[in-house]
């Protein structure tokens, strides 16, 4: 059985103001123990969200190194160390904005796993390659290099996020169908490429979710949950998606 995740993607928003009243928010919601929530605040933030019997808490992002002269840069370990049980990995807006090719991604995804976290591998086609027909190639080149450097063992410790480019912030969403055909060629692809994981990883959609299209995207067969940007910044509305997860999966 997958575990069935809903994650927040805060990004660079938000303020210590706003994590106190996000973290009483959830810790006062009732959420169905058949999900497991998952927020990634900003590194300064993170504190305040850590301890809850509520939600687990991620980093936004990690180094490729585990400790050493990298000024302003937070390792895996020290993120685990901190008390945080997952990383999000290859975010398209790193890779867009910062450059973060397959090889970065692929090295801080092993030592995440390393370090004890659950990475949360981001892939995802842009507009361009959605039009030009290779989008299932893009997406299954960046599942298969991200996670190279892993044992078999290792591999079964990641989950998978597809935020399609063009879905990211846009308030366009990828429709059922474009997200479910994705995410079972995902799934194929692990396990095909690593002996049958594909059956024991969650993967999670991402790219303009909100309550009004949570139950059509989160009841696909092989949606596993979802990675919630904008929506997650309302505690309202992030705890009406897992509510609607639960429901609808
Ligand atoms: O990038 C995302 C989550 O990581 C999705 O962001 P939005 O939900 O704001 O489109």
């Amino acid at each position: 059985m997958r575990n069935l995740v809903i994650a927040g993607n805060w990004k660079m928003n938000g303020s210590q103001t706003f994590a106190q009243e996000m973290r009483e928010a959830l810790d006062n919601a009732e959420f169905s123990e058949r999900i497991t929530t998952v927020v990634f605040p900003p590194f300064l933030a993170i504190h305040t969200m850590l301890g809850s019997d509520k939600f687990a808490v991620g980093a936004q992002n990690c180094y490729t190194e585990q400790s050493g002269a990298y000024t302003g840069e937070v390792s895996p370990e020290l993120i685990a160390d901190a008390g945080c049980q997952y990383v999000l990995v290859g975010h398209s807006e790193r890779r867009t904005l910062l450059g973060e090719t397959d090889q970065v991604v692929a090295k801080k995804v092993k030592l995440a796993v390393s370090a004890g976290l659950t990475p949360v591998l981001c892939v995802g086609e842009t507009l361009d390659e959605r039009e030009s027909g290779n989008f299932k190639d893009v997406v299954e080149q960046q599942v298969v290099a991200g996670l190279k450097e892993l044992s078999g063992d290792e591999v079964k410790q990641v989950v998978v996020a597809y935020e399609p480019v063009w879905a990211i912030g846009t308030g366009k969403t990828a429709s059922a169908d474009q997200a479910q055909e994705v995410h079972a060629h995902i799934r194929s692809v692990l396990n095909s490429a690593f002996d049958g994981a594909g059956d024991a990883i969650s993967i999670l959609y991402g790219g303009s979710v909100k309550s009004e299209n949570a139950a059509e995207l989160l009841g696909c067969a092989d949606i596993d949950g979802g990675l919630i940007g904008g929506a997650s910044l309302n505690s309202k509305e992030f705890i009406t998606i897992c509510r609607i997860a639960a429901d609808s999966h």
